[in-house]
């Protein structure tokens, strides 16, 4: 796995450089706009929380940090560098994720199923793996041992030559984990790591992302059980409808009042679309009363 090594020398000055910066990142589809202008950075070493109600655009803000979704606004940049807007160049360049959903290939085993991960480190190609000559082979035979590596550490080498199919829920999770670390990440993304997950399963997931970040990768995790976000976490932000609400350490957010109003859905002053909340309830409330209906020449709601 990488080391990190994100102090840069500027003309003399050493300067931490984040891991990940995400500045103004706003996603819009067509007139809804899933993310608004939020700013996120993950330092070296870090384990930040992303979290929010249903809809609050977490996954969207992942998609564009993964290239996924090419931001309507906005500049993610890893290490220094801006990421390309495509995929496959985002890993190569050093950022794995997860999805929320499971997207393992059944039908491979689970060995299979990280060598997959493997590729954007293999530089091979097409003439090579037809003719399998020897510069093939010693990739294959490093790329296996790699694999194997990362299924000791995930505890899963013994099942191998299972199919992934065949494997407990838990340990689908954590064979997805180690195909996002095959690729040789300095920053992992996980969405919802533990949906699913029965308590056993969600501590050990909470081990298993500590035993990730002191192997030198940083970490951003998309997560709706509080109690695994606020242990496991640095530092964690709460999105609500697109905006970026809260950041702070752990105790500072579950203590915010703004967000415990945003997952109860209590409206509150200054809160993202709270306005608009406001406007419909008024009008409803009006037309309850049976008064609704007429408009002054203003525009307002009589
Ligand atoms: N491809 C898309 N096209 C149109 N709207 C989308 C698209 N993807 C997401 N949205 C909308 O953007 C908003 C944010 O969705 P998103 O899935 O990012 O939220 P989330 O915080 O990840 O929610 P959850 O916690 O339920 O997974 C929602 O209103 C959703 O309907």
């Amino acid at each position: 796995m990488n080391t990190m090594t994100t102090t840069t020398t500027i003309g003399g000055t050493a300067s931490a450089v984040p891991v990940l910066e995400a500045t103004g990142v706003t996603m819009r589809f067509g007139g809804l706009v899933a993310v608004r202008s939020v700013d996120l950075t993950v330092g070296a070493g870090e384990i930040v929380g992303l979290i929010g109600p249903n809809g609050a655009g977490k996954t969207t803000f992942f998609n564009c940090l993964t290239g996924l979704y090419v931001p309507t606004e906005g500049r993610v940049s890893y290490r220094g560098g801006v990421l390309p807007p495509k995929p496959h160049l985002v890993t190569r360049a050093g950022v794995a994720r997860t999805f929320q959903n499971i997207r393992l290939f059944p039908n491979m085993t689970v060995l299979e199923n990280v060598l997959v991960g493997r590729h954007t480190r293999t530089k091979e190609g097409l003439w090579s793996a037809l003719v399998r000559g020897p510069g093939f082979k010693r990739a294959e035979a490093t790329s296996h041992e790699r694999a194997m590596e990362l299924l000791e550490f995930i505890g899963l080498a013994h099942k191998a030559d299972h199919l992934s199919r065949n494997l407990p829920y838990g340990e689908q999770r954590k064979l997805e984990i180690a195909r996002a670390l095959a690729s040789d990440p300095g920053l992992l993304l996980l969405d919802e790591p533990t949906a699913g997950m029965n308590p056993q399963e969600t501590r050990a997931a909470e081990e298993l992302i500590f035993a990730i970040r002191d192997q030198g990768i940083a970490i951003l995790v998309i997560e709706h059980d509080m109690r695994f976000i606020f242990n496991l976490c640095d530092r964690v932000a709460c999105l609500v409808q697109g905006e970026k609400l809260v950041e702070g350490t752990p105790e500072a957010v579950q203590g915010d009042e703004r967000v415990v109003a945003a997952y109860l859905g209590t409206p509150f002053e200054g809160a993202p679309g709270a306005e608009e909340v406001a406007e419909v309830e008024a009008a409803e409330a009006h037309s309850a009363t049976g008064t609704g209906g007429t408009t002054s020449p203003e525009g307002e709601a009589q």
